[in-house]
Order: structure tokens, then C-alpha cells, then sequence
């Protein structure tokens, strides 16, 4: 079995790879999030894993689009905690630090740590493991890393703060990715992920949600995208919970007569 990441190994993505799917598995690192999406769609994976929400920063926009302009099917949703280590070269100190470099997600994170350093530059970089072992490959110093305890085992870096986030309590959440023509019925599946792209009209969102609540539909997360081919109109990816398949099902038909259109992403386990 192949699974598809952005990274390398001690990334966060590549520890959900491994917690899901178990190390036996063949992970298969890229550099961008696109290819990820991309090579589950064409079956060169089977499954991708993805972030698409962090505690801390937010939602990660772009996943959003990618599972929607690659078809692809949500299988599984999973929350991993995260805690970002400072590291670097062993035998500097933070003081000898002029740049920092992470995951973008990973350096917002972290963004509070760093205001008492101001000498220090925050530069996005492709993965947080990658920059952990490019330090120590390259043996670059003034450069640290953003990244997992893990990472600063595996590139033999110093870690010198832990637990560098904002808060403690950080998670990410990922979800797995299949390819589009897999069949979505799970019969037990509890939550969905679906996009649902409104006619304008006046308080048409409000009688959404509405409707929603009268199937006993539990709206856990609700994100607006643009609609990029109409300046300014928006469609909303919305993640819902429920007891009943049914009555989930009954409101997908009602929003598709009466609200505009809906695209199931996938049905799922709800993991949180
Ligand atoms: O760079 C990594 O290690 C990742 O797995 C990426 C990523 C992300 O995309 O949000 C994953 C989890 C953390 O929130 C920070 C970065």
C-alpha cells in the first residue's frame, strides 16, 4: 500500500502516515501539497494524507480547493497533537540564531515564541522535517528549525526551547484522502464533509443552517471559499455530525431542490 505526504520522515504528516496505516507501509514524501492530491487522483497512491485545520492558525485554505478541484473522497479524519521544538546545530546557542525556517503553518504556531527574538528572521520553508535535516546534512549554523522532537532525533539536532507553540494544547486535524470514483457509503459513519455552493439569495444562509438544525444535523465546522469564477460569491465547506444517516441524507436532497448545490466530500468516523 502507498501513501501519499508532503514531507519527509519526523514531519508531522509522515507520524499520522505511520499512525493510520502502521509502519509497514510505503510512504511516499512530496514537496507540495498539490502533488499529494494530484498522485492519489491519478491512482499512483492509495491514499493521501492531508492537513486542513491547525488550532492554533486555522484552516489551511488551499487543502480545501485541492480536494474539491481533484474530486477526491474524505475516508478518514485524524487529530494529532503537535509540539514544535526550536533546533538547531549542536553547540549553538539561540543567541547565535539570525533565521529560523518551518512550515508556514508551523511557524504561525509559534509566532508568540519568537516576538522576544526579534533579531531572529522567520522564513517559510517546505516542510518542518526537511529544514531539520538540511541543517544538519549542510551543517548550516545561525539557521534553526521548527519542527518534531522526532525530526531532532532522527537529523541529530540540539533542541533548544520545547513546546514552542502558543498554546499546549495544540492539534492539527488531517484528513485521508481516496480516490473520487471509491464508493462513499460507509454505513456507520457519523460526520461528512460537504461543499455547498448557494444561490444568492437574501438570508439564504440563515435558512441553511436552519434547516440543518431541524434534521438534527450538528454543524461542526463552517468555512467560506470564494467562488473563483464569480468575483465575490462564496460557497461554505461545511463539516456536520449526525445520529441519523437518513436525516443527513434527506437534507442533502432538500439543500440540492431548494439551496443551490451539494458536493459530498465524504462520509466518516467523527475521531475528535
Ligand atoms: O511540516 C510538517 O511537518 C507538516 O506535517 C505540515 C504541517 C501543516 O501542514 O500544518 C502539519 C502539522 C503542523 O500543523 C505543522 C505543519
Amino acid at each position: 500500500m502507498k501513501i501519499a505526504i508532503q514531507g519527509i520522515p519526523g514531519s508531522f504528516h509522515h507520524q499520522v502516515a505511520i499512525n493510520c496505516f502502521g509502519a509497514e507501509v510505503e510512504i511516499v514524501g512530496y514537496r507540495i501539497f498539490e502533488e499529494v492530491a494530484k498522485c492519489v487522483a491519478q491512482g499512483t497512491c492509495d491514499y493521501g494524507v492531508l492537513a486542513i485545520e491547525n488550532s492554533i492558525a486555522g484552516a489551511i485554505l488551499p487543502n480545501y480547493e485541492l480536494i474539491d478541484r481533484y474530486n477526491l473522497t474524505i475516508k478518514d479524519e485524524y487529530y494529532l497533537p503537535i509540539s514544535h521544538n526550536l533546533m538547531c546545530l549542536k553547540g549553538q546557542q539561540i543567541e547565535d540564531l539570525v533565521e529560523v525556517r518551518s512550515h508556514p503553518m508551523a511557524l504561525l504556531q509559534c509566532k508568540k515564541f519568537f516576538a522576544d527574538y526579534p533579531q531572529i528572521k522567520l522564513v517559510d520553508d517546505i516542510d518542518t522535517a526537511s529544514v531539520a535535516k538540511r541543517i544538519h546534512e549542510e551543517k548550516i549554523k545561525g539557521v534553526g528549525a521548527i519542527a518534531s522532537k522526532t525530526a531532532s532525533q532522527i537529523y541529530q539536532l540540539d533542541v533548544l526551547a520545547s513546546d514552542i507553540q502558543t498554546v499546549k494544547n495544540n492539534f492539527t486535524r488531517f484528513i485521508i484522502l481516496q480516490k473520487p470514483s471509491l464508493d462513499l457509503g460507509l454505513v456507520k459513519a457519523n460526520k461528512a464533509s460537504i461543499k455547498v455552493t448557494v444561490n444568492n439569495e437574501k438570508g439564504i444562509l440563515a435558512e441553511l443552517l436552519m434547516l440543518m438544525s431541524e434534521y438534527g444535523l450538528d454543524l461542526s465546522k463552517i468555512q467560506s471559499i470564494p467562488v473563483i469564477e464569480k468575483p465575490w460569491e462564496y460557497a461554505f465547506f461545511i463539516d456536520t455530525q449526525f445520529e441519523d444517516h437518513n436525516a443527513f441524507e434527506s437534507a442533502v436532497s432538500e439543500i440540492n431542490a431548494n439551496f443551490g448545490t451539494v458536493k459530498i466530500f465524504g462520509k466518516y468516523l467523527n475521531r475528535k
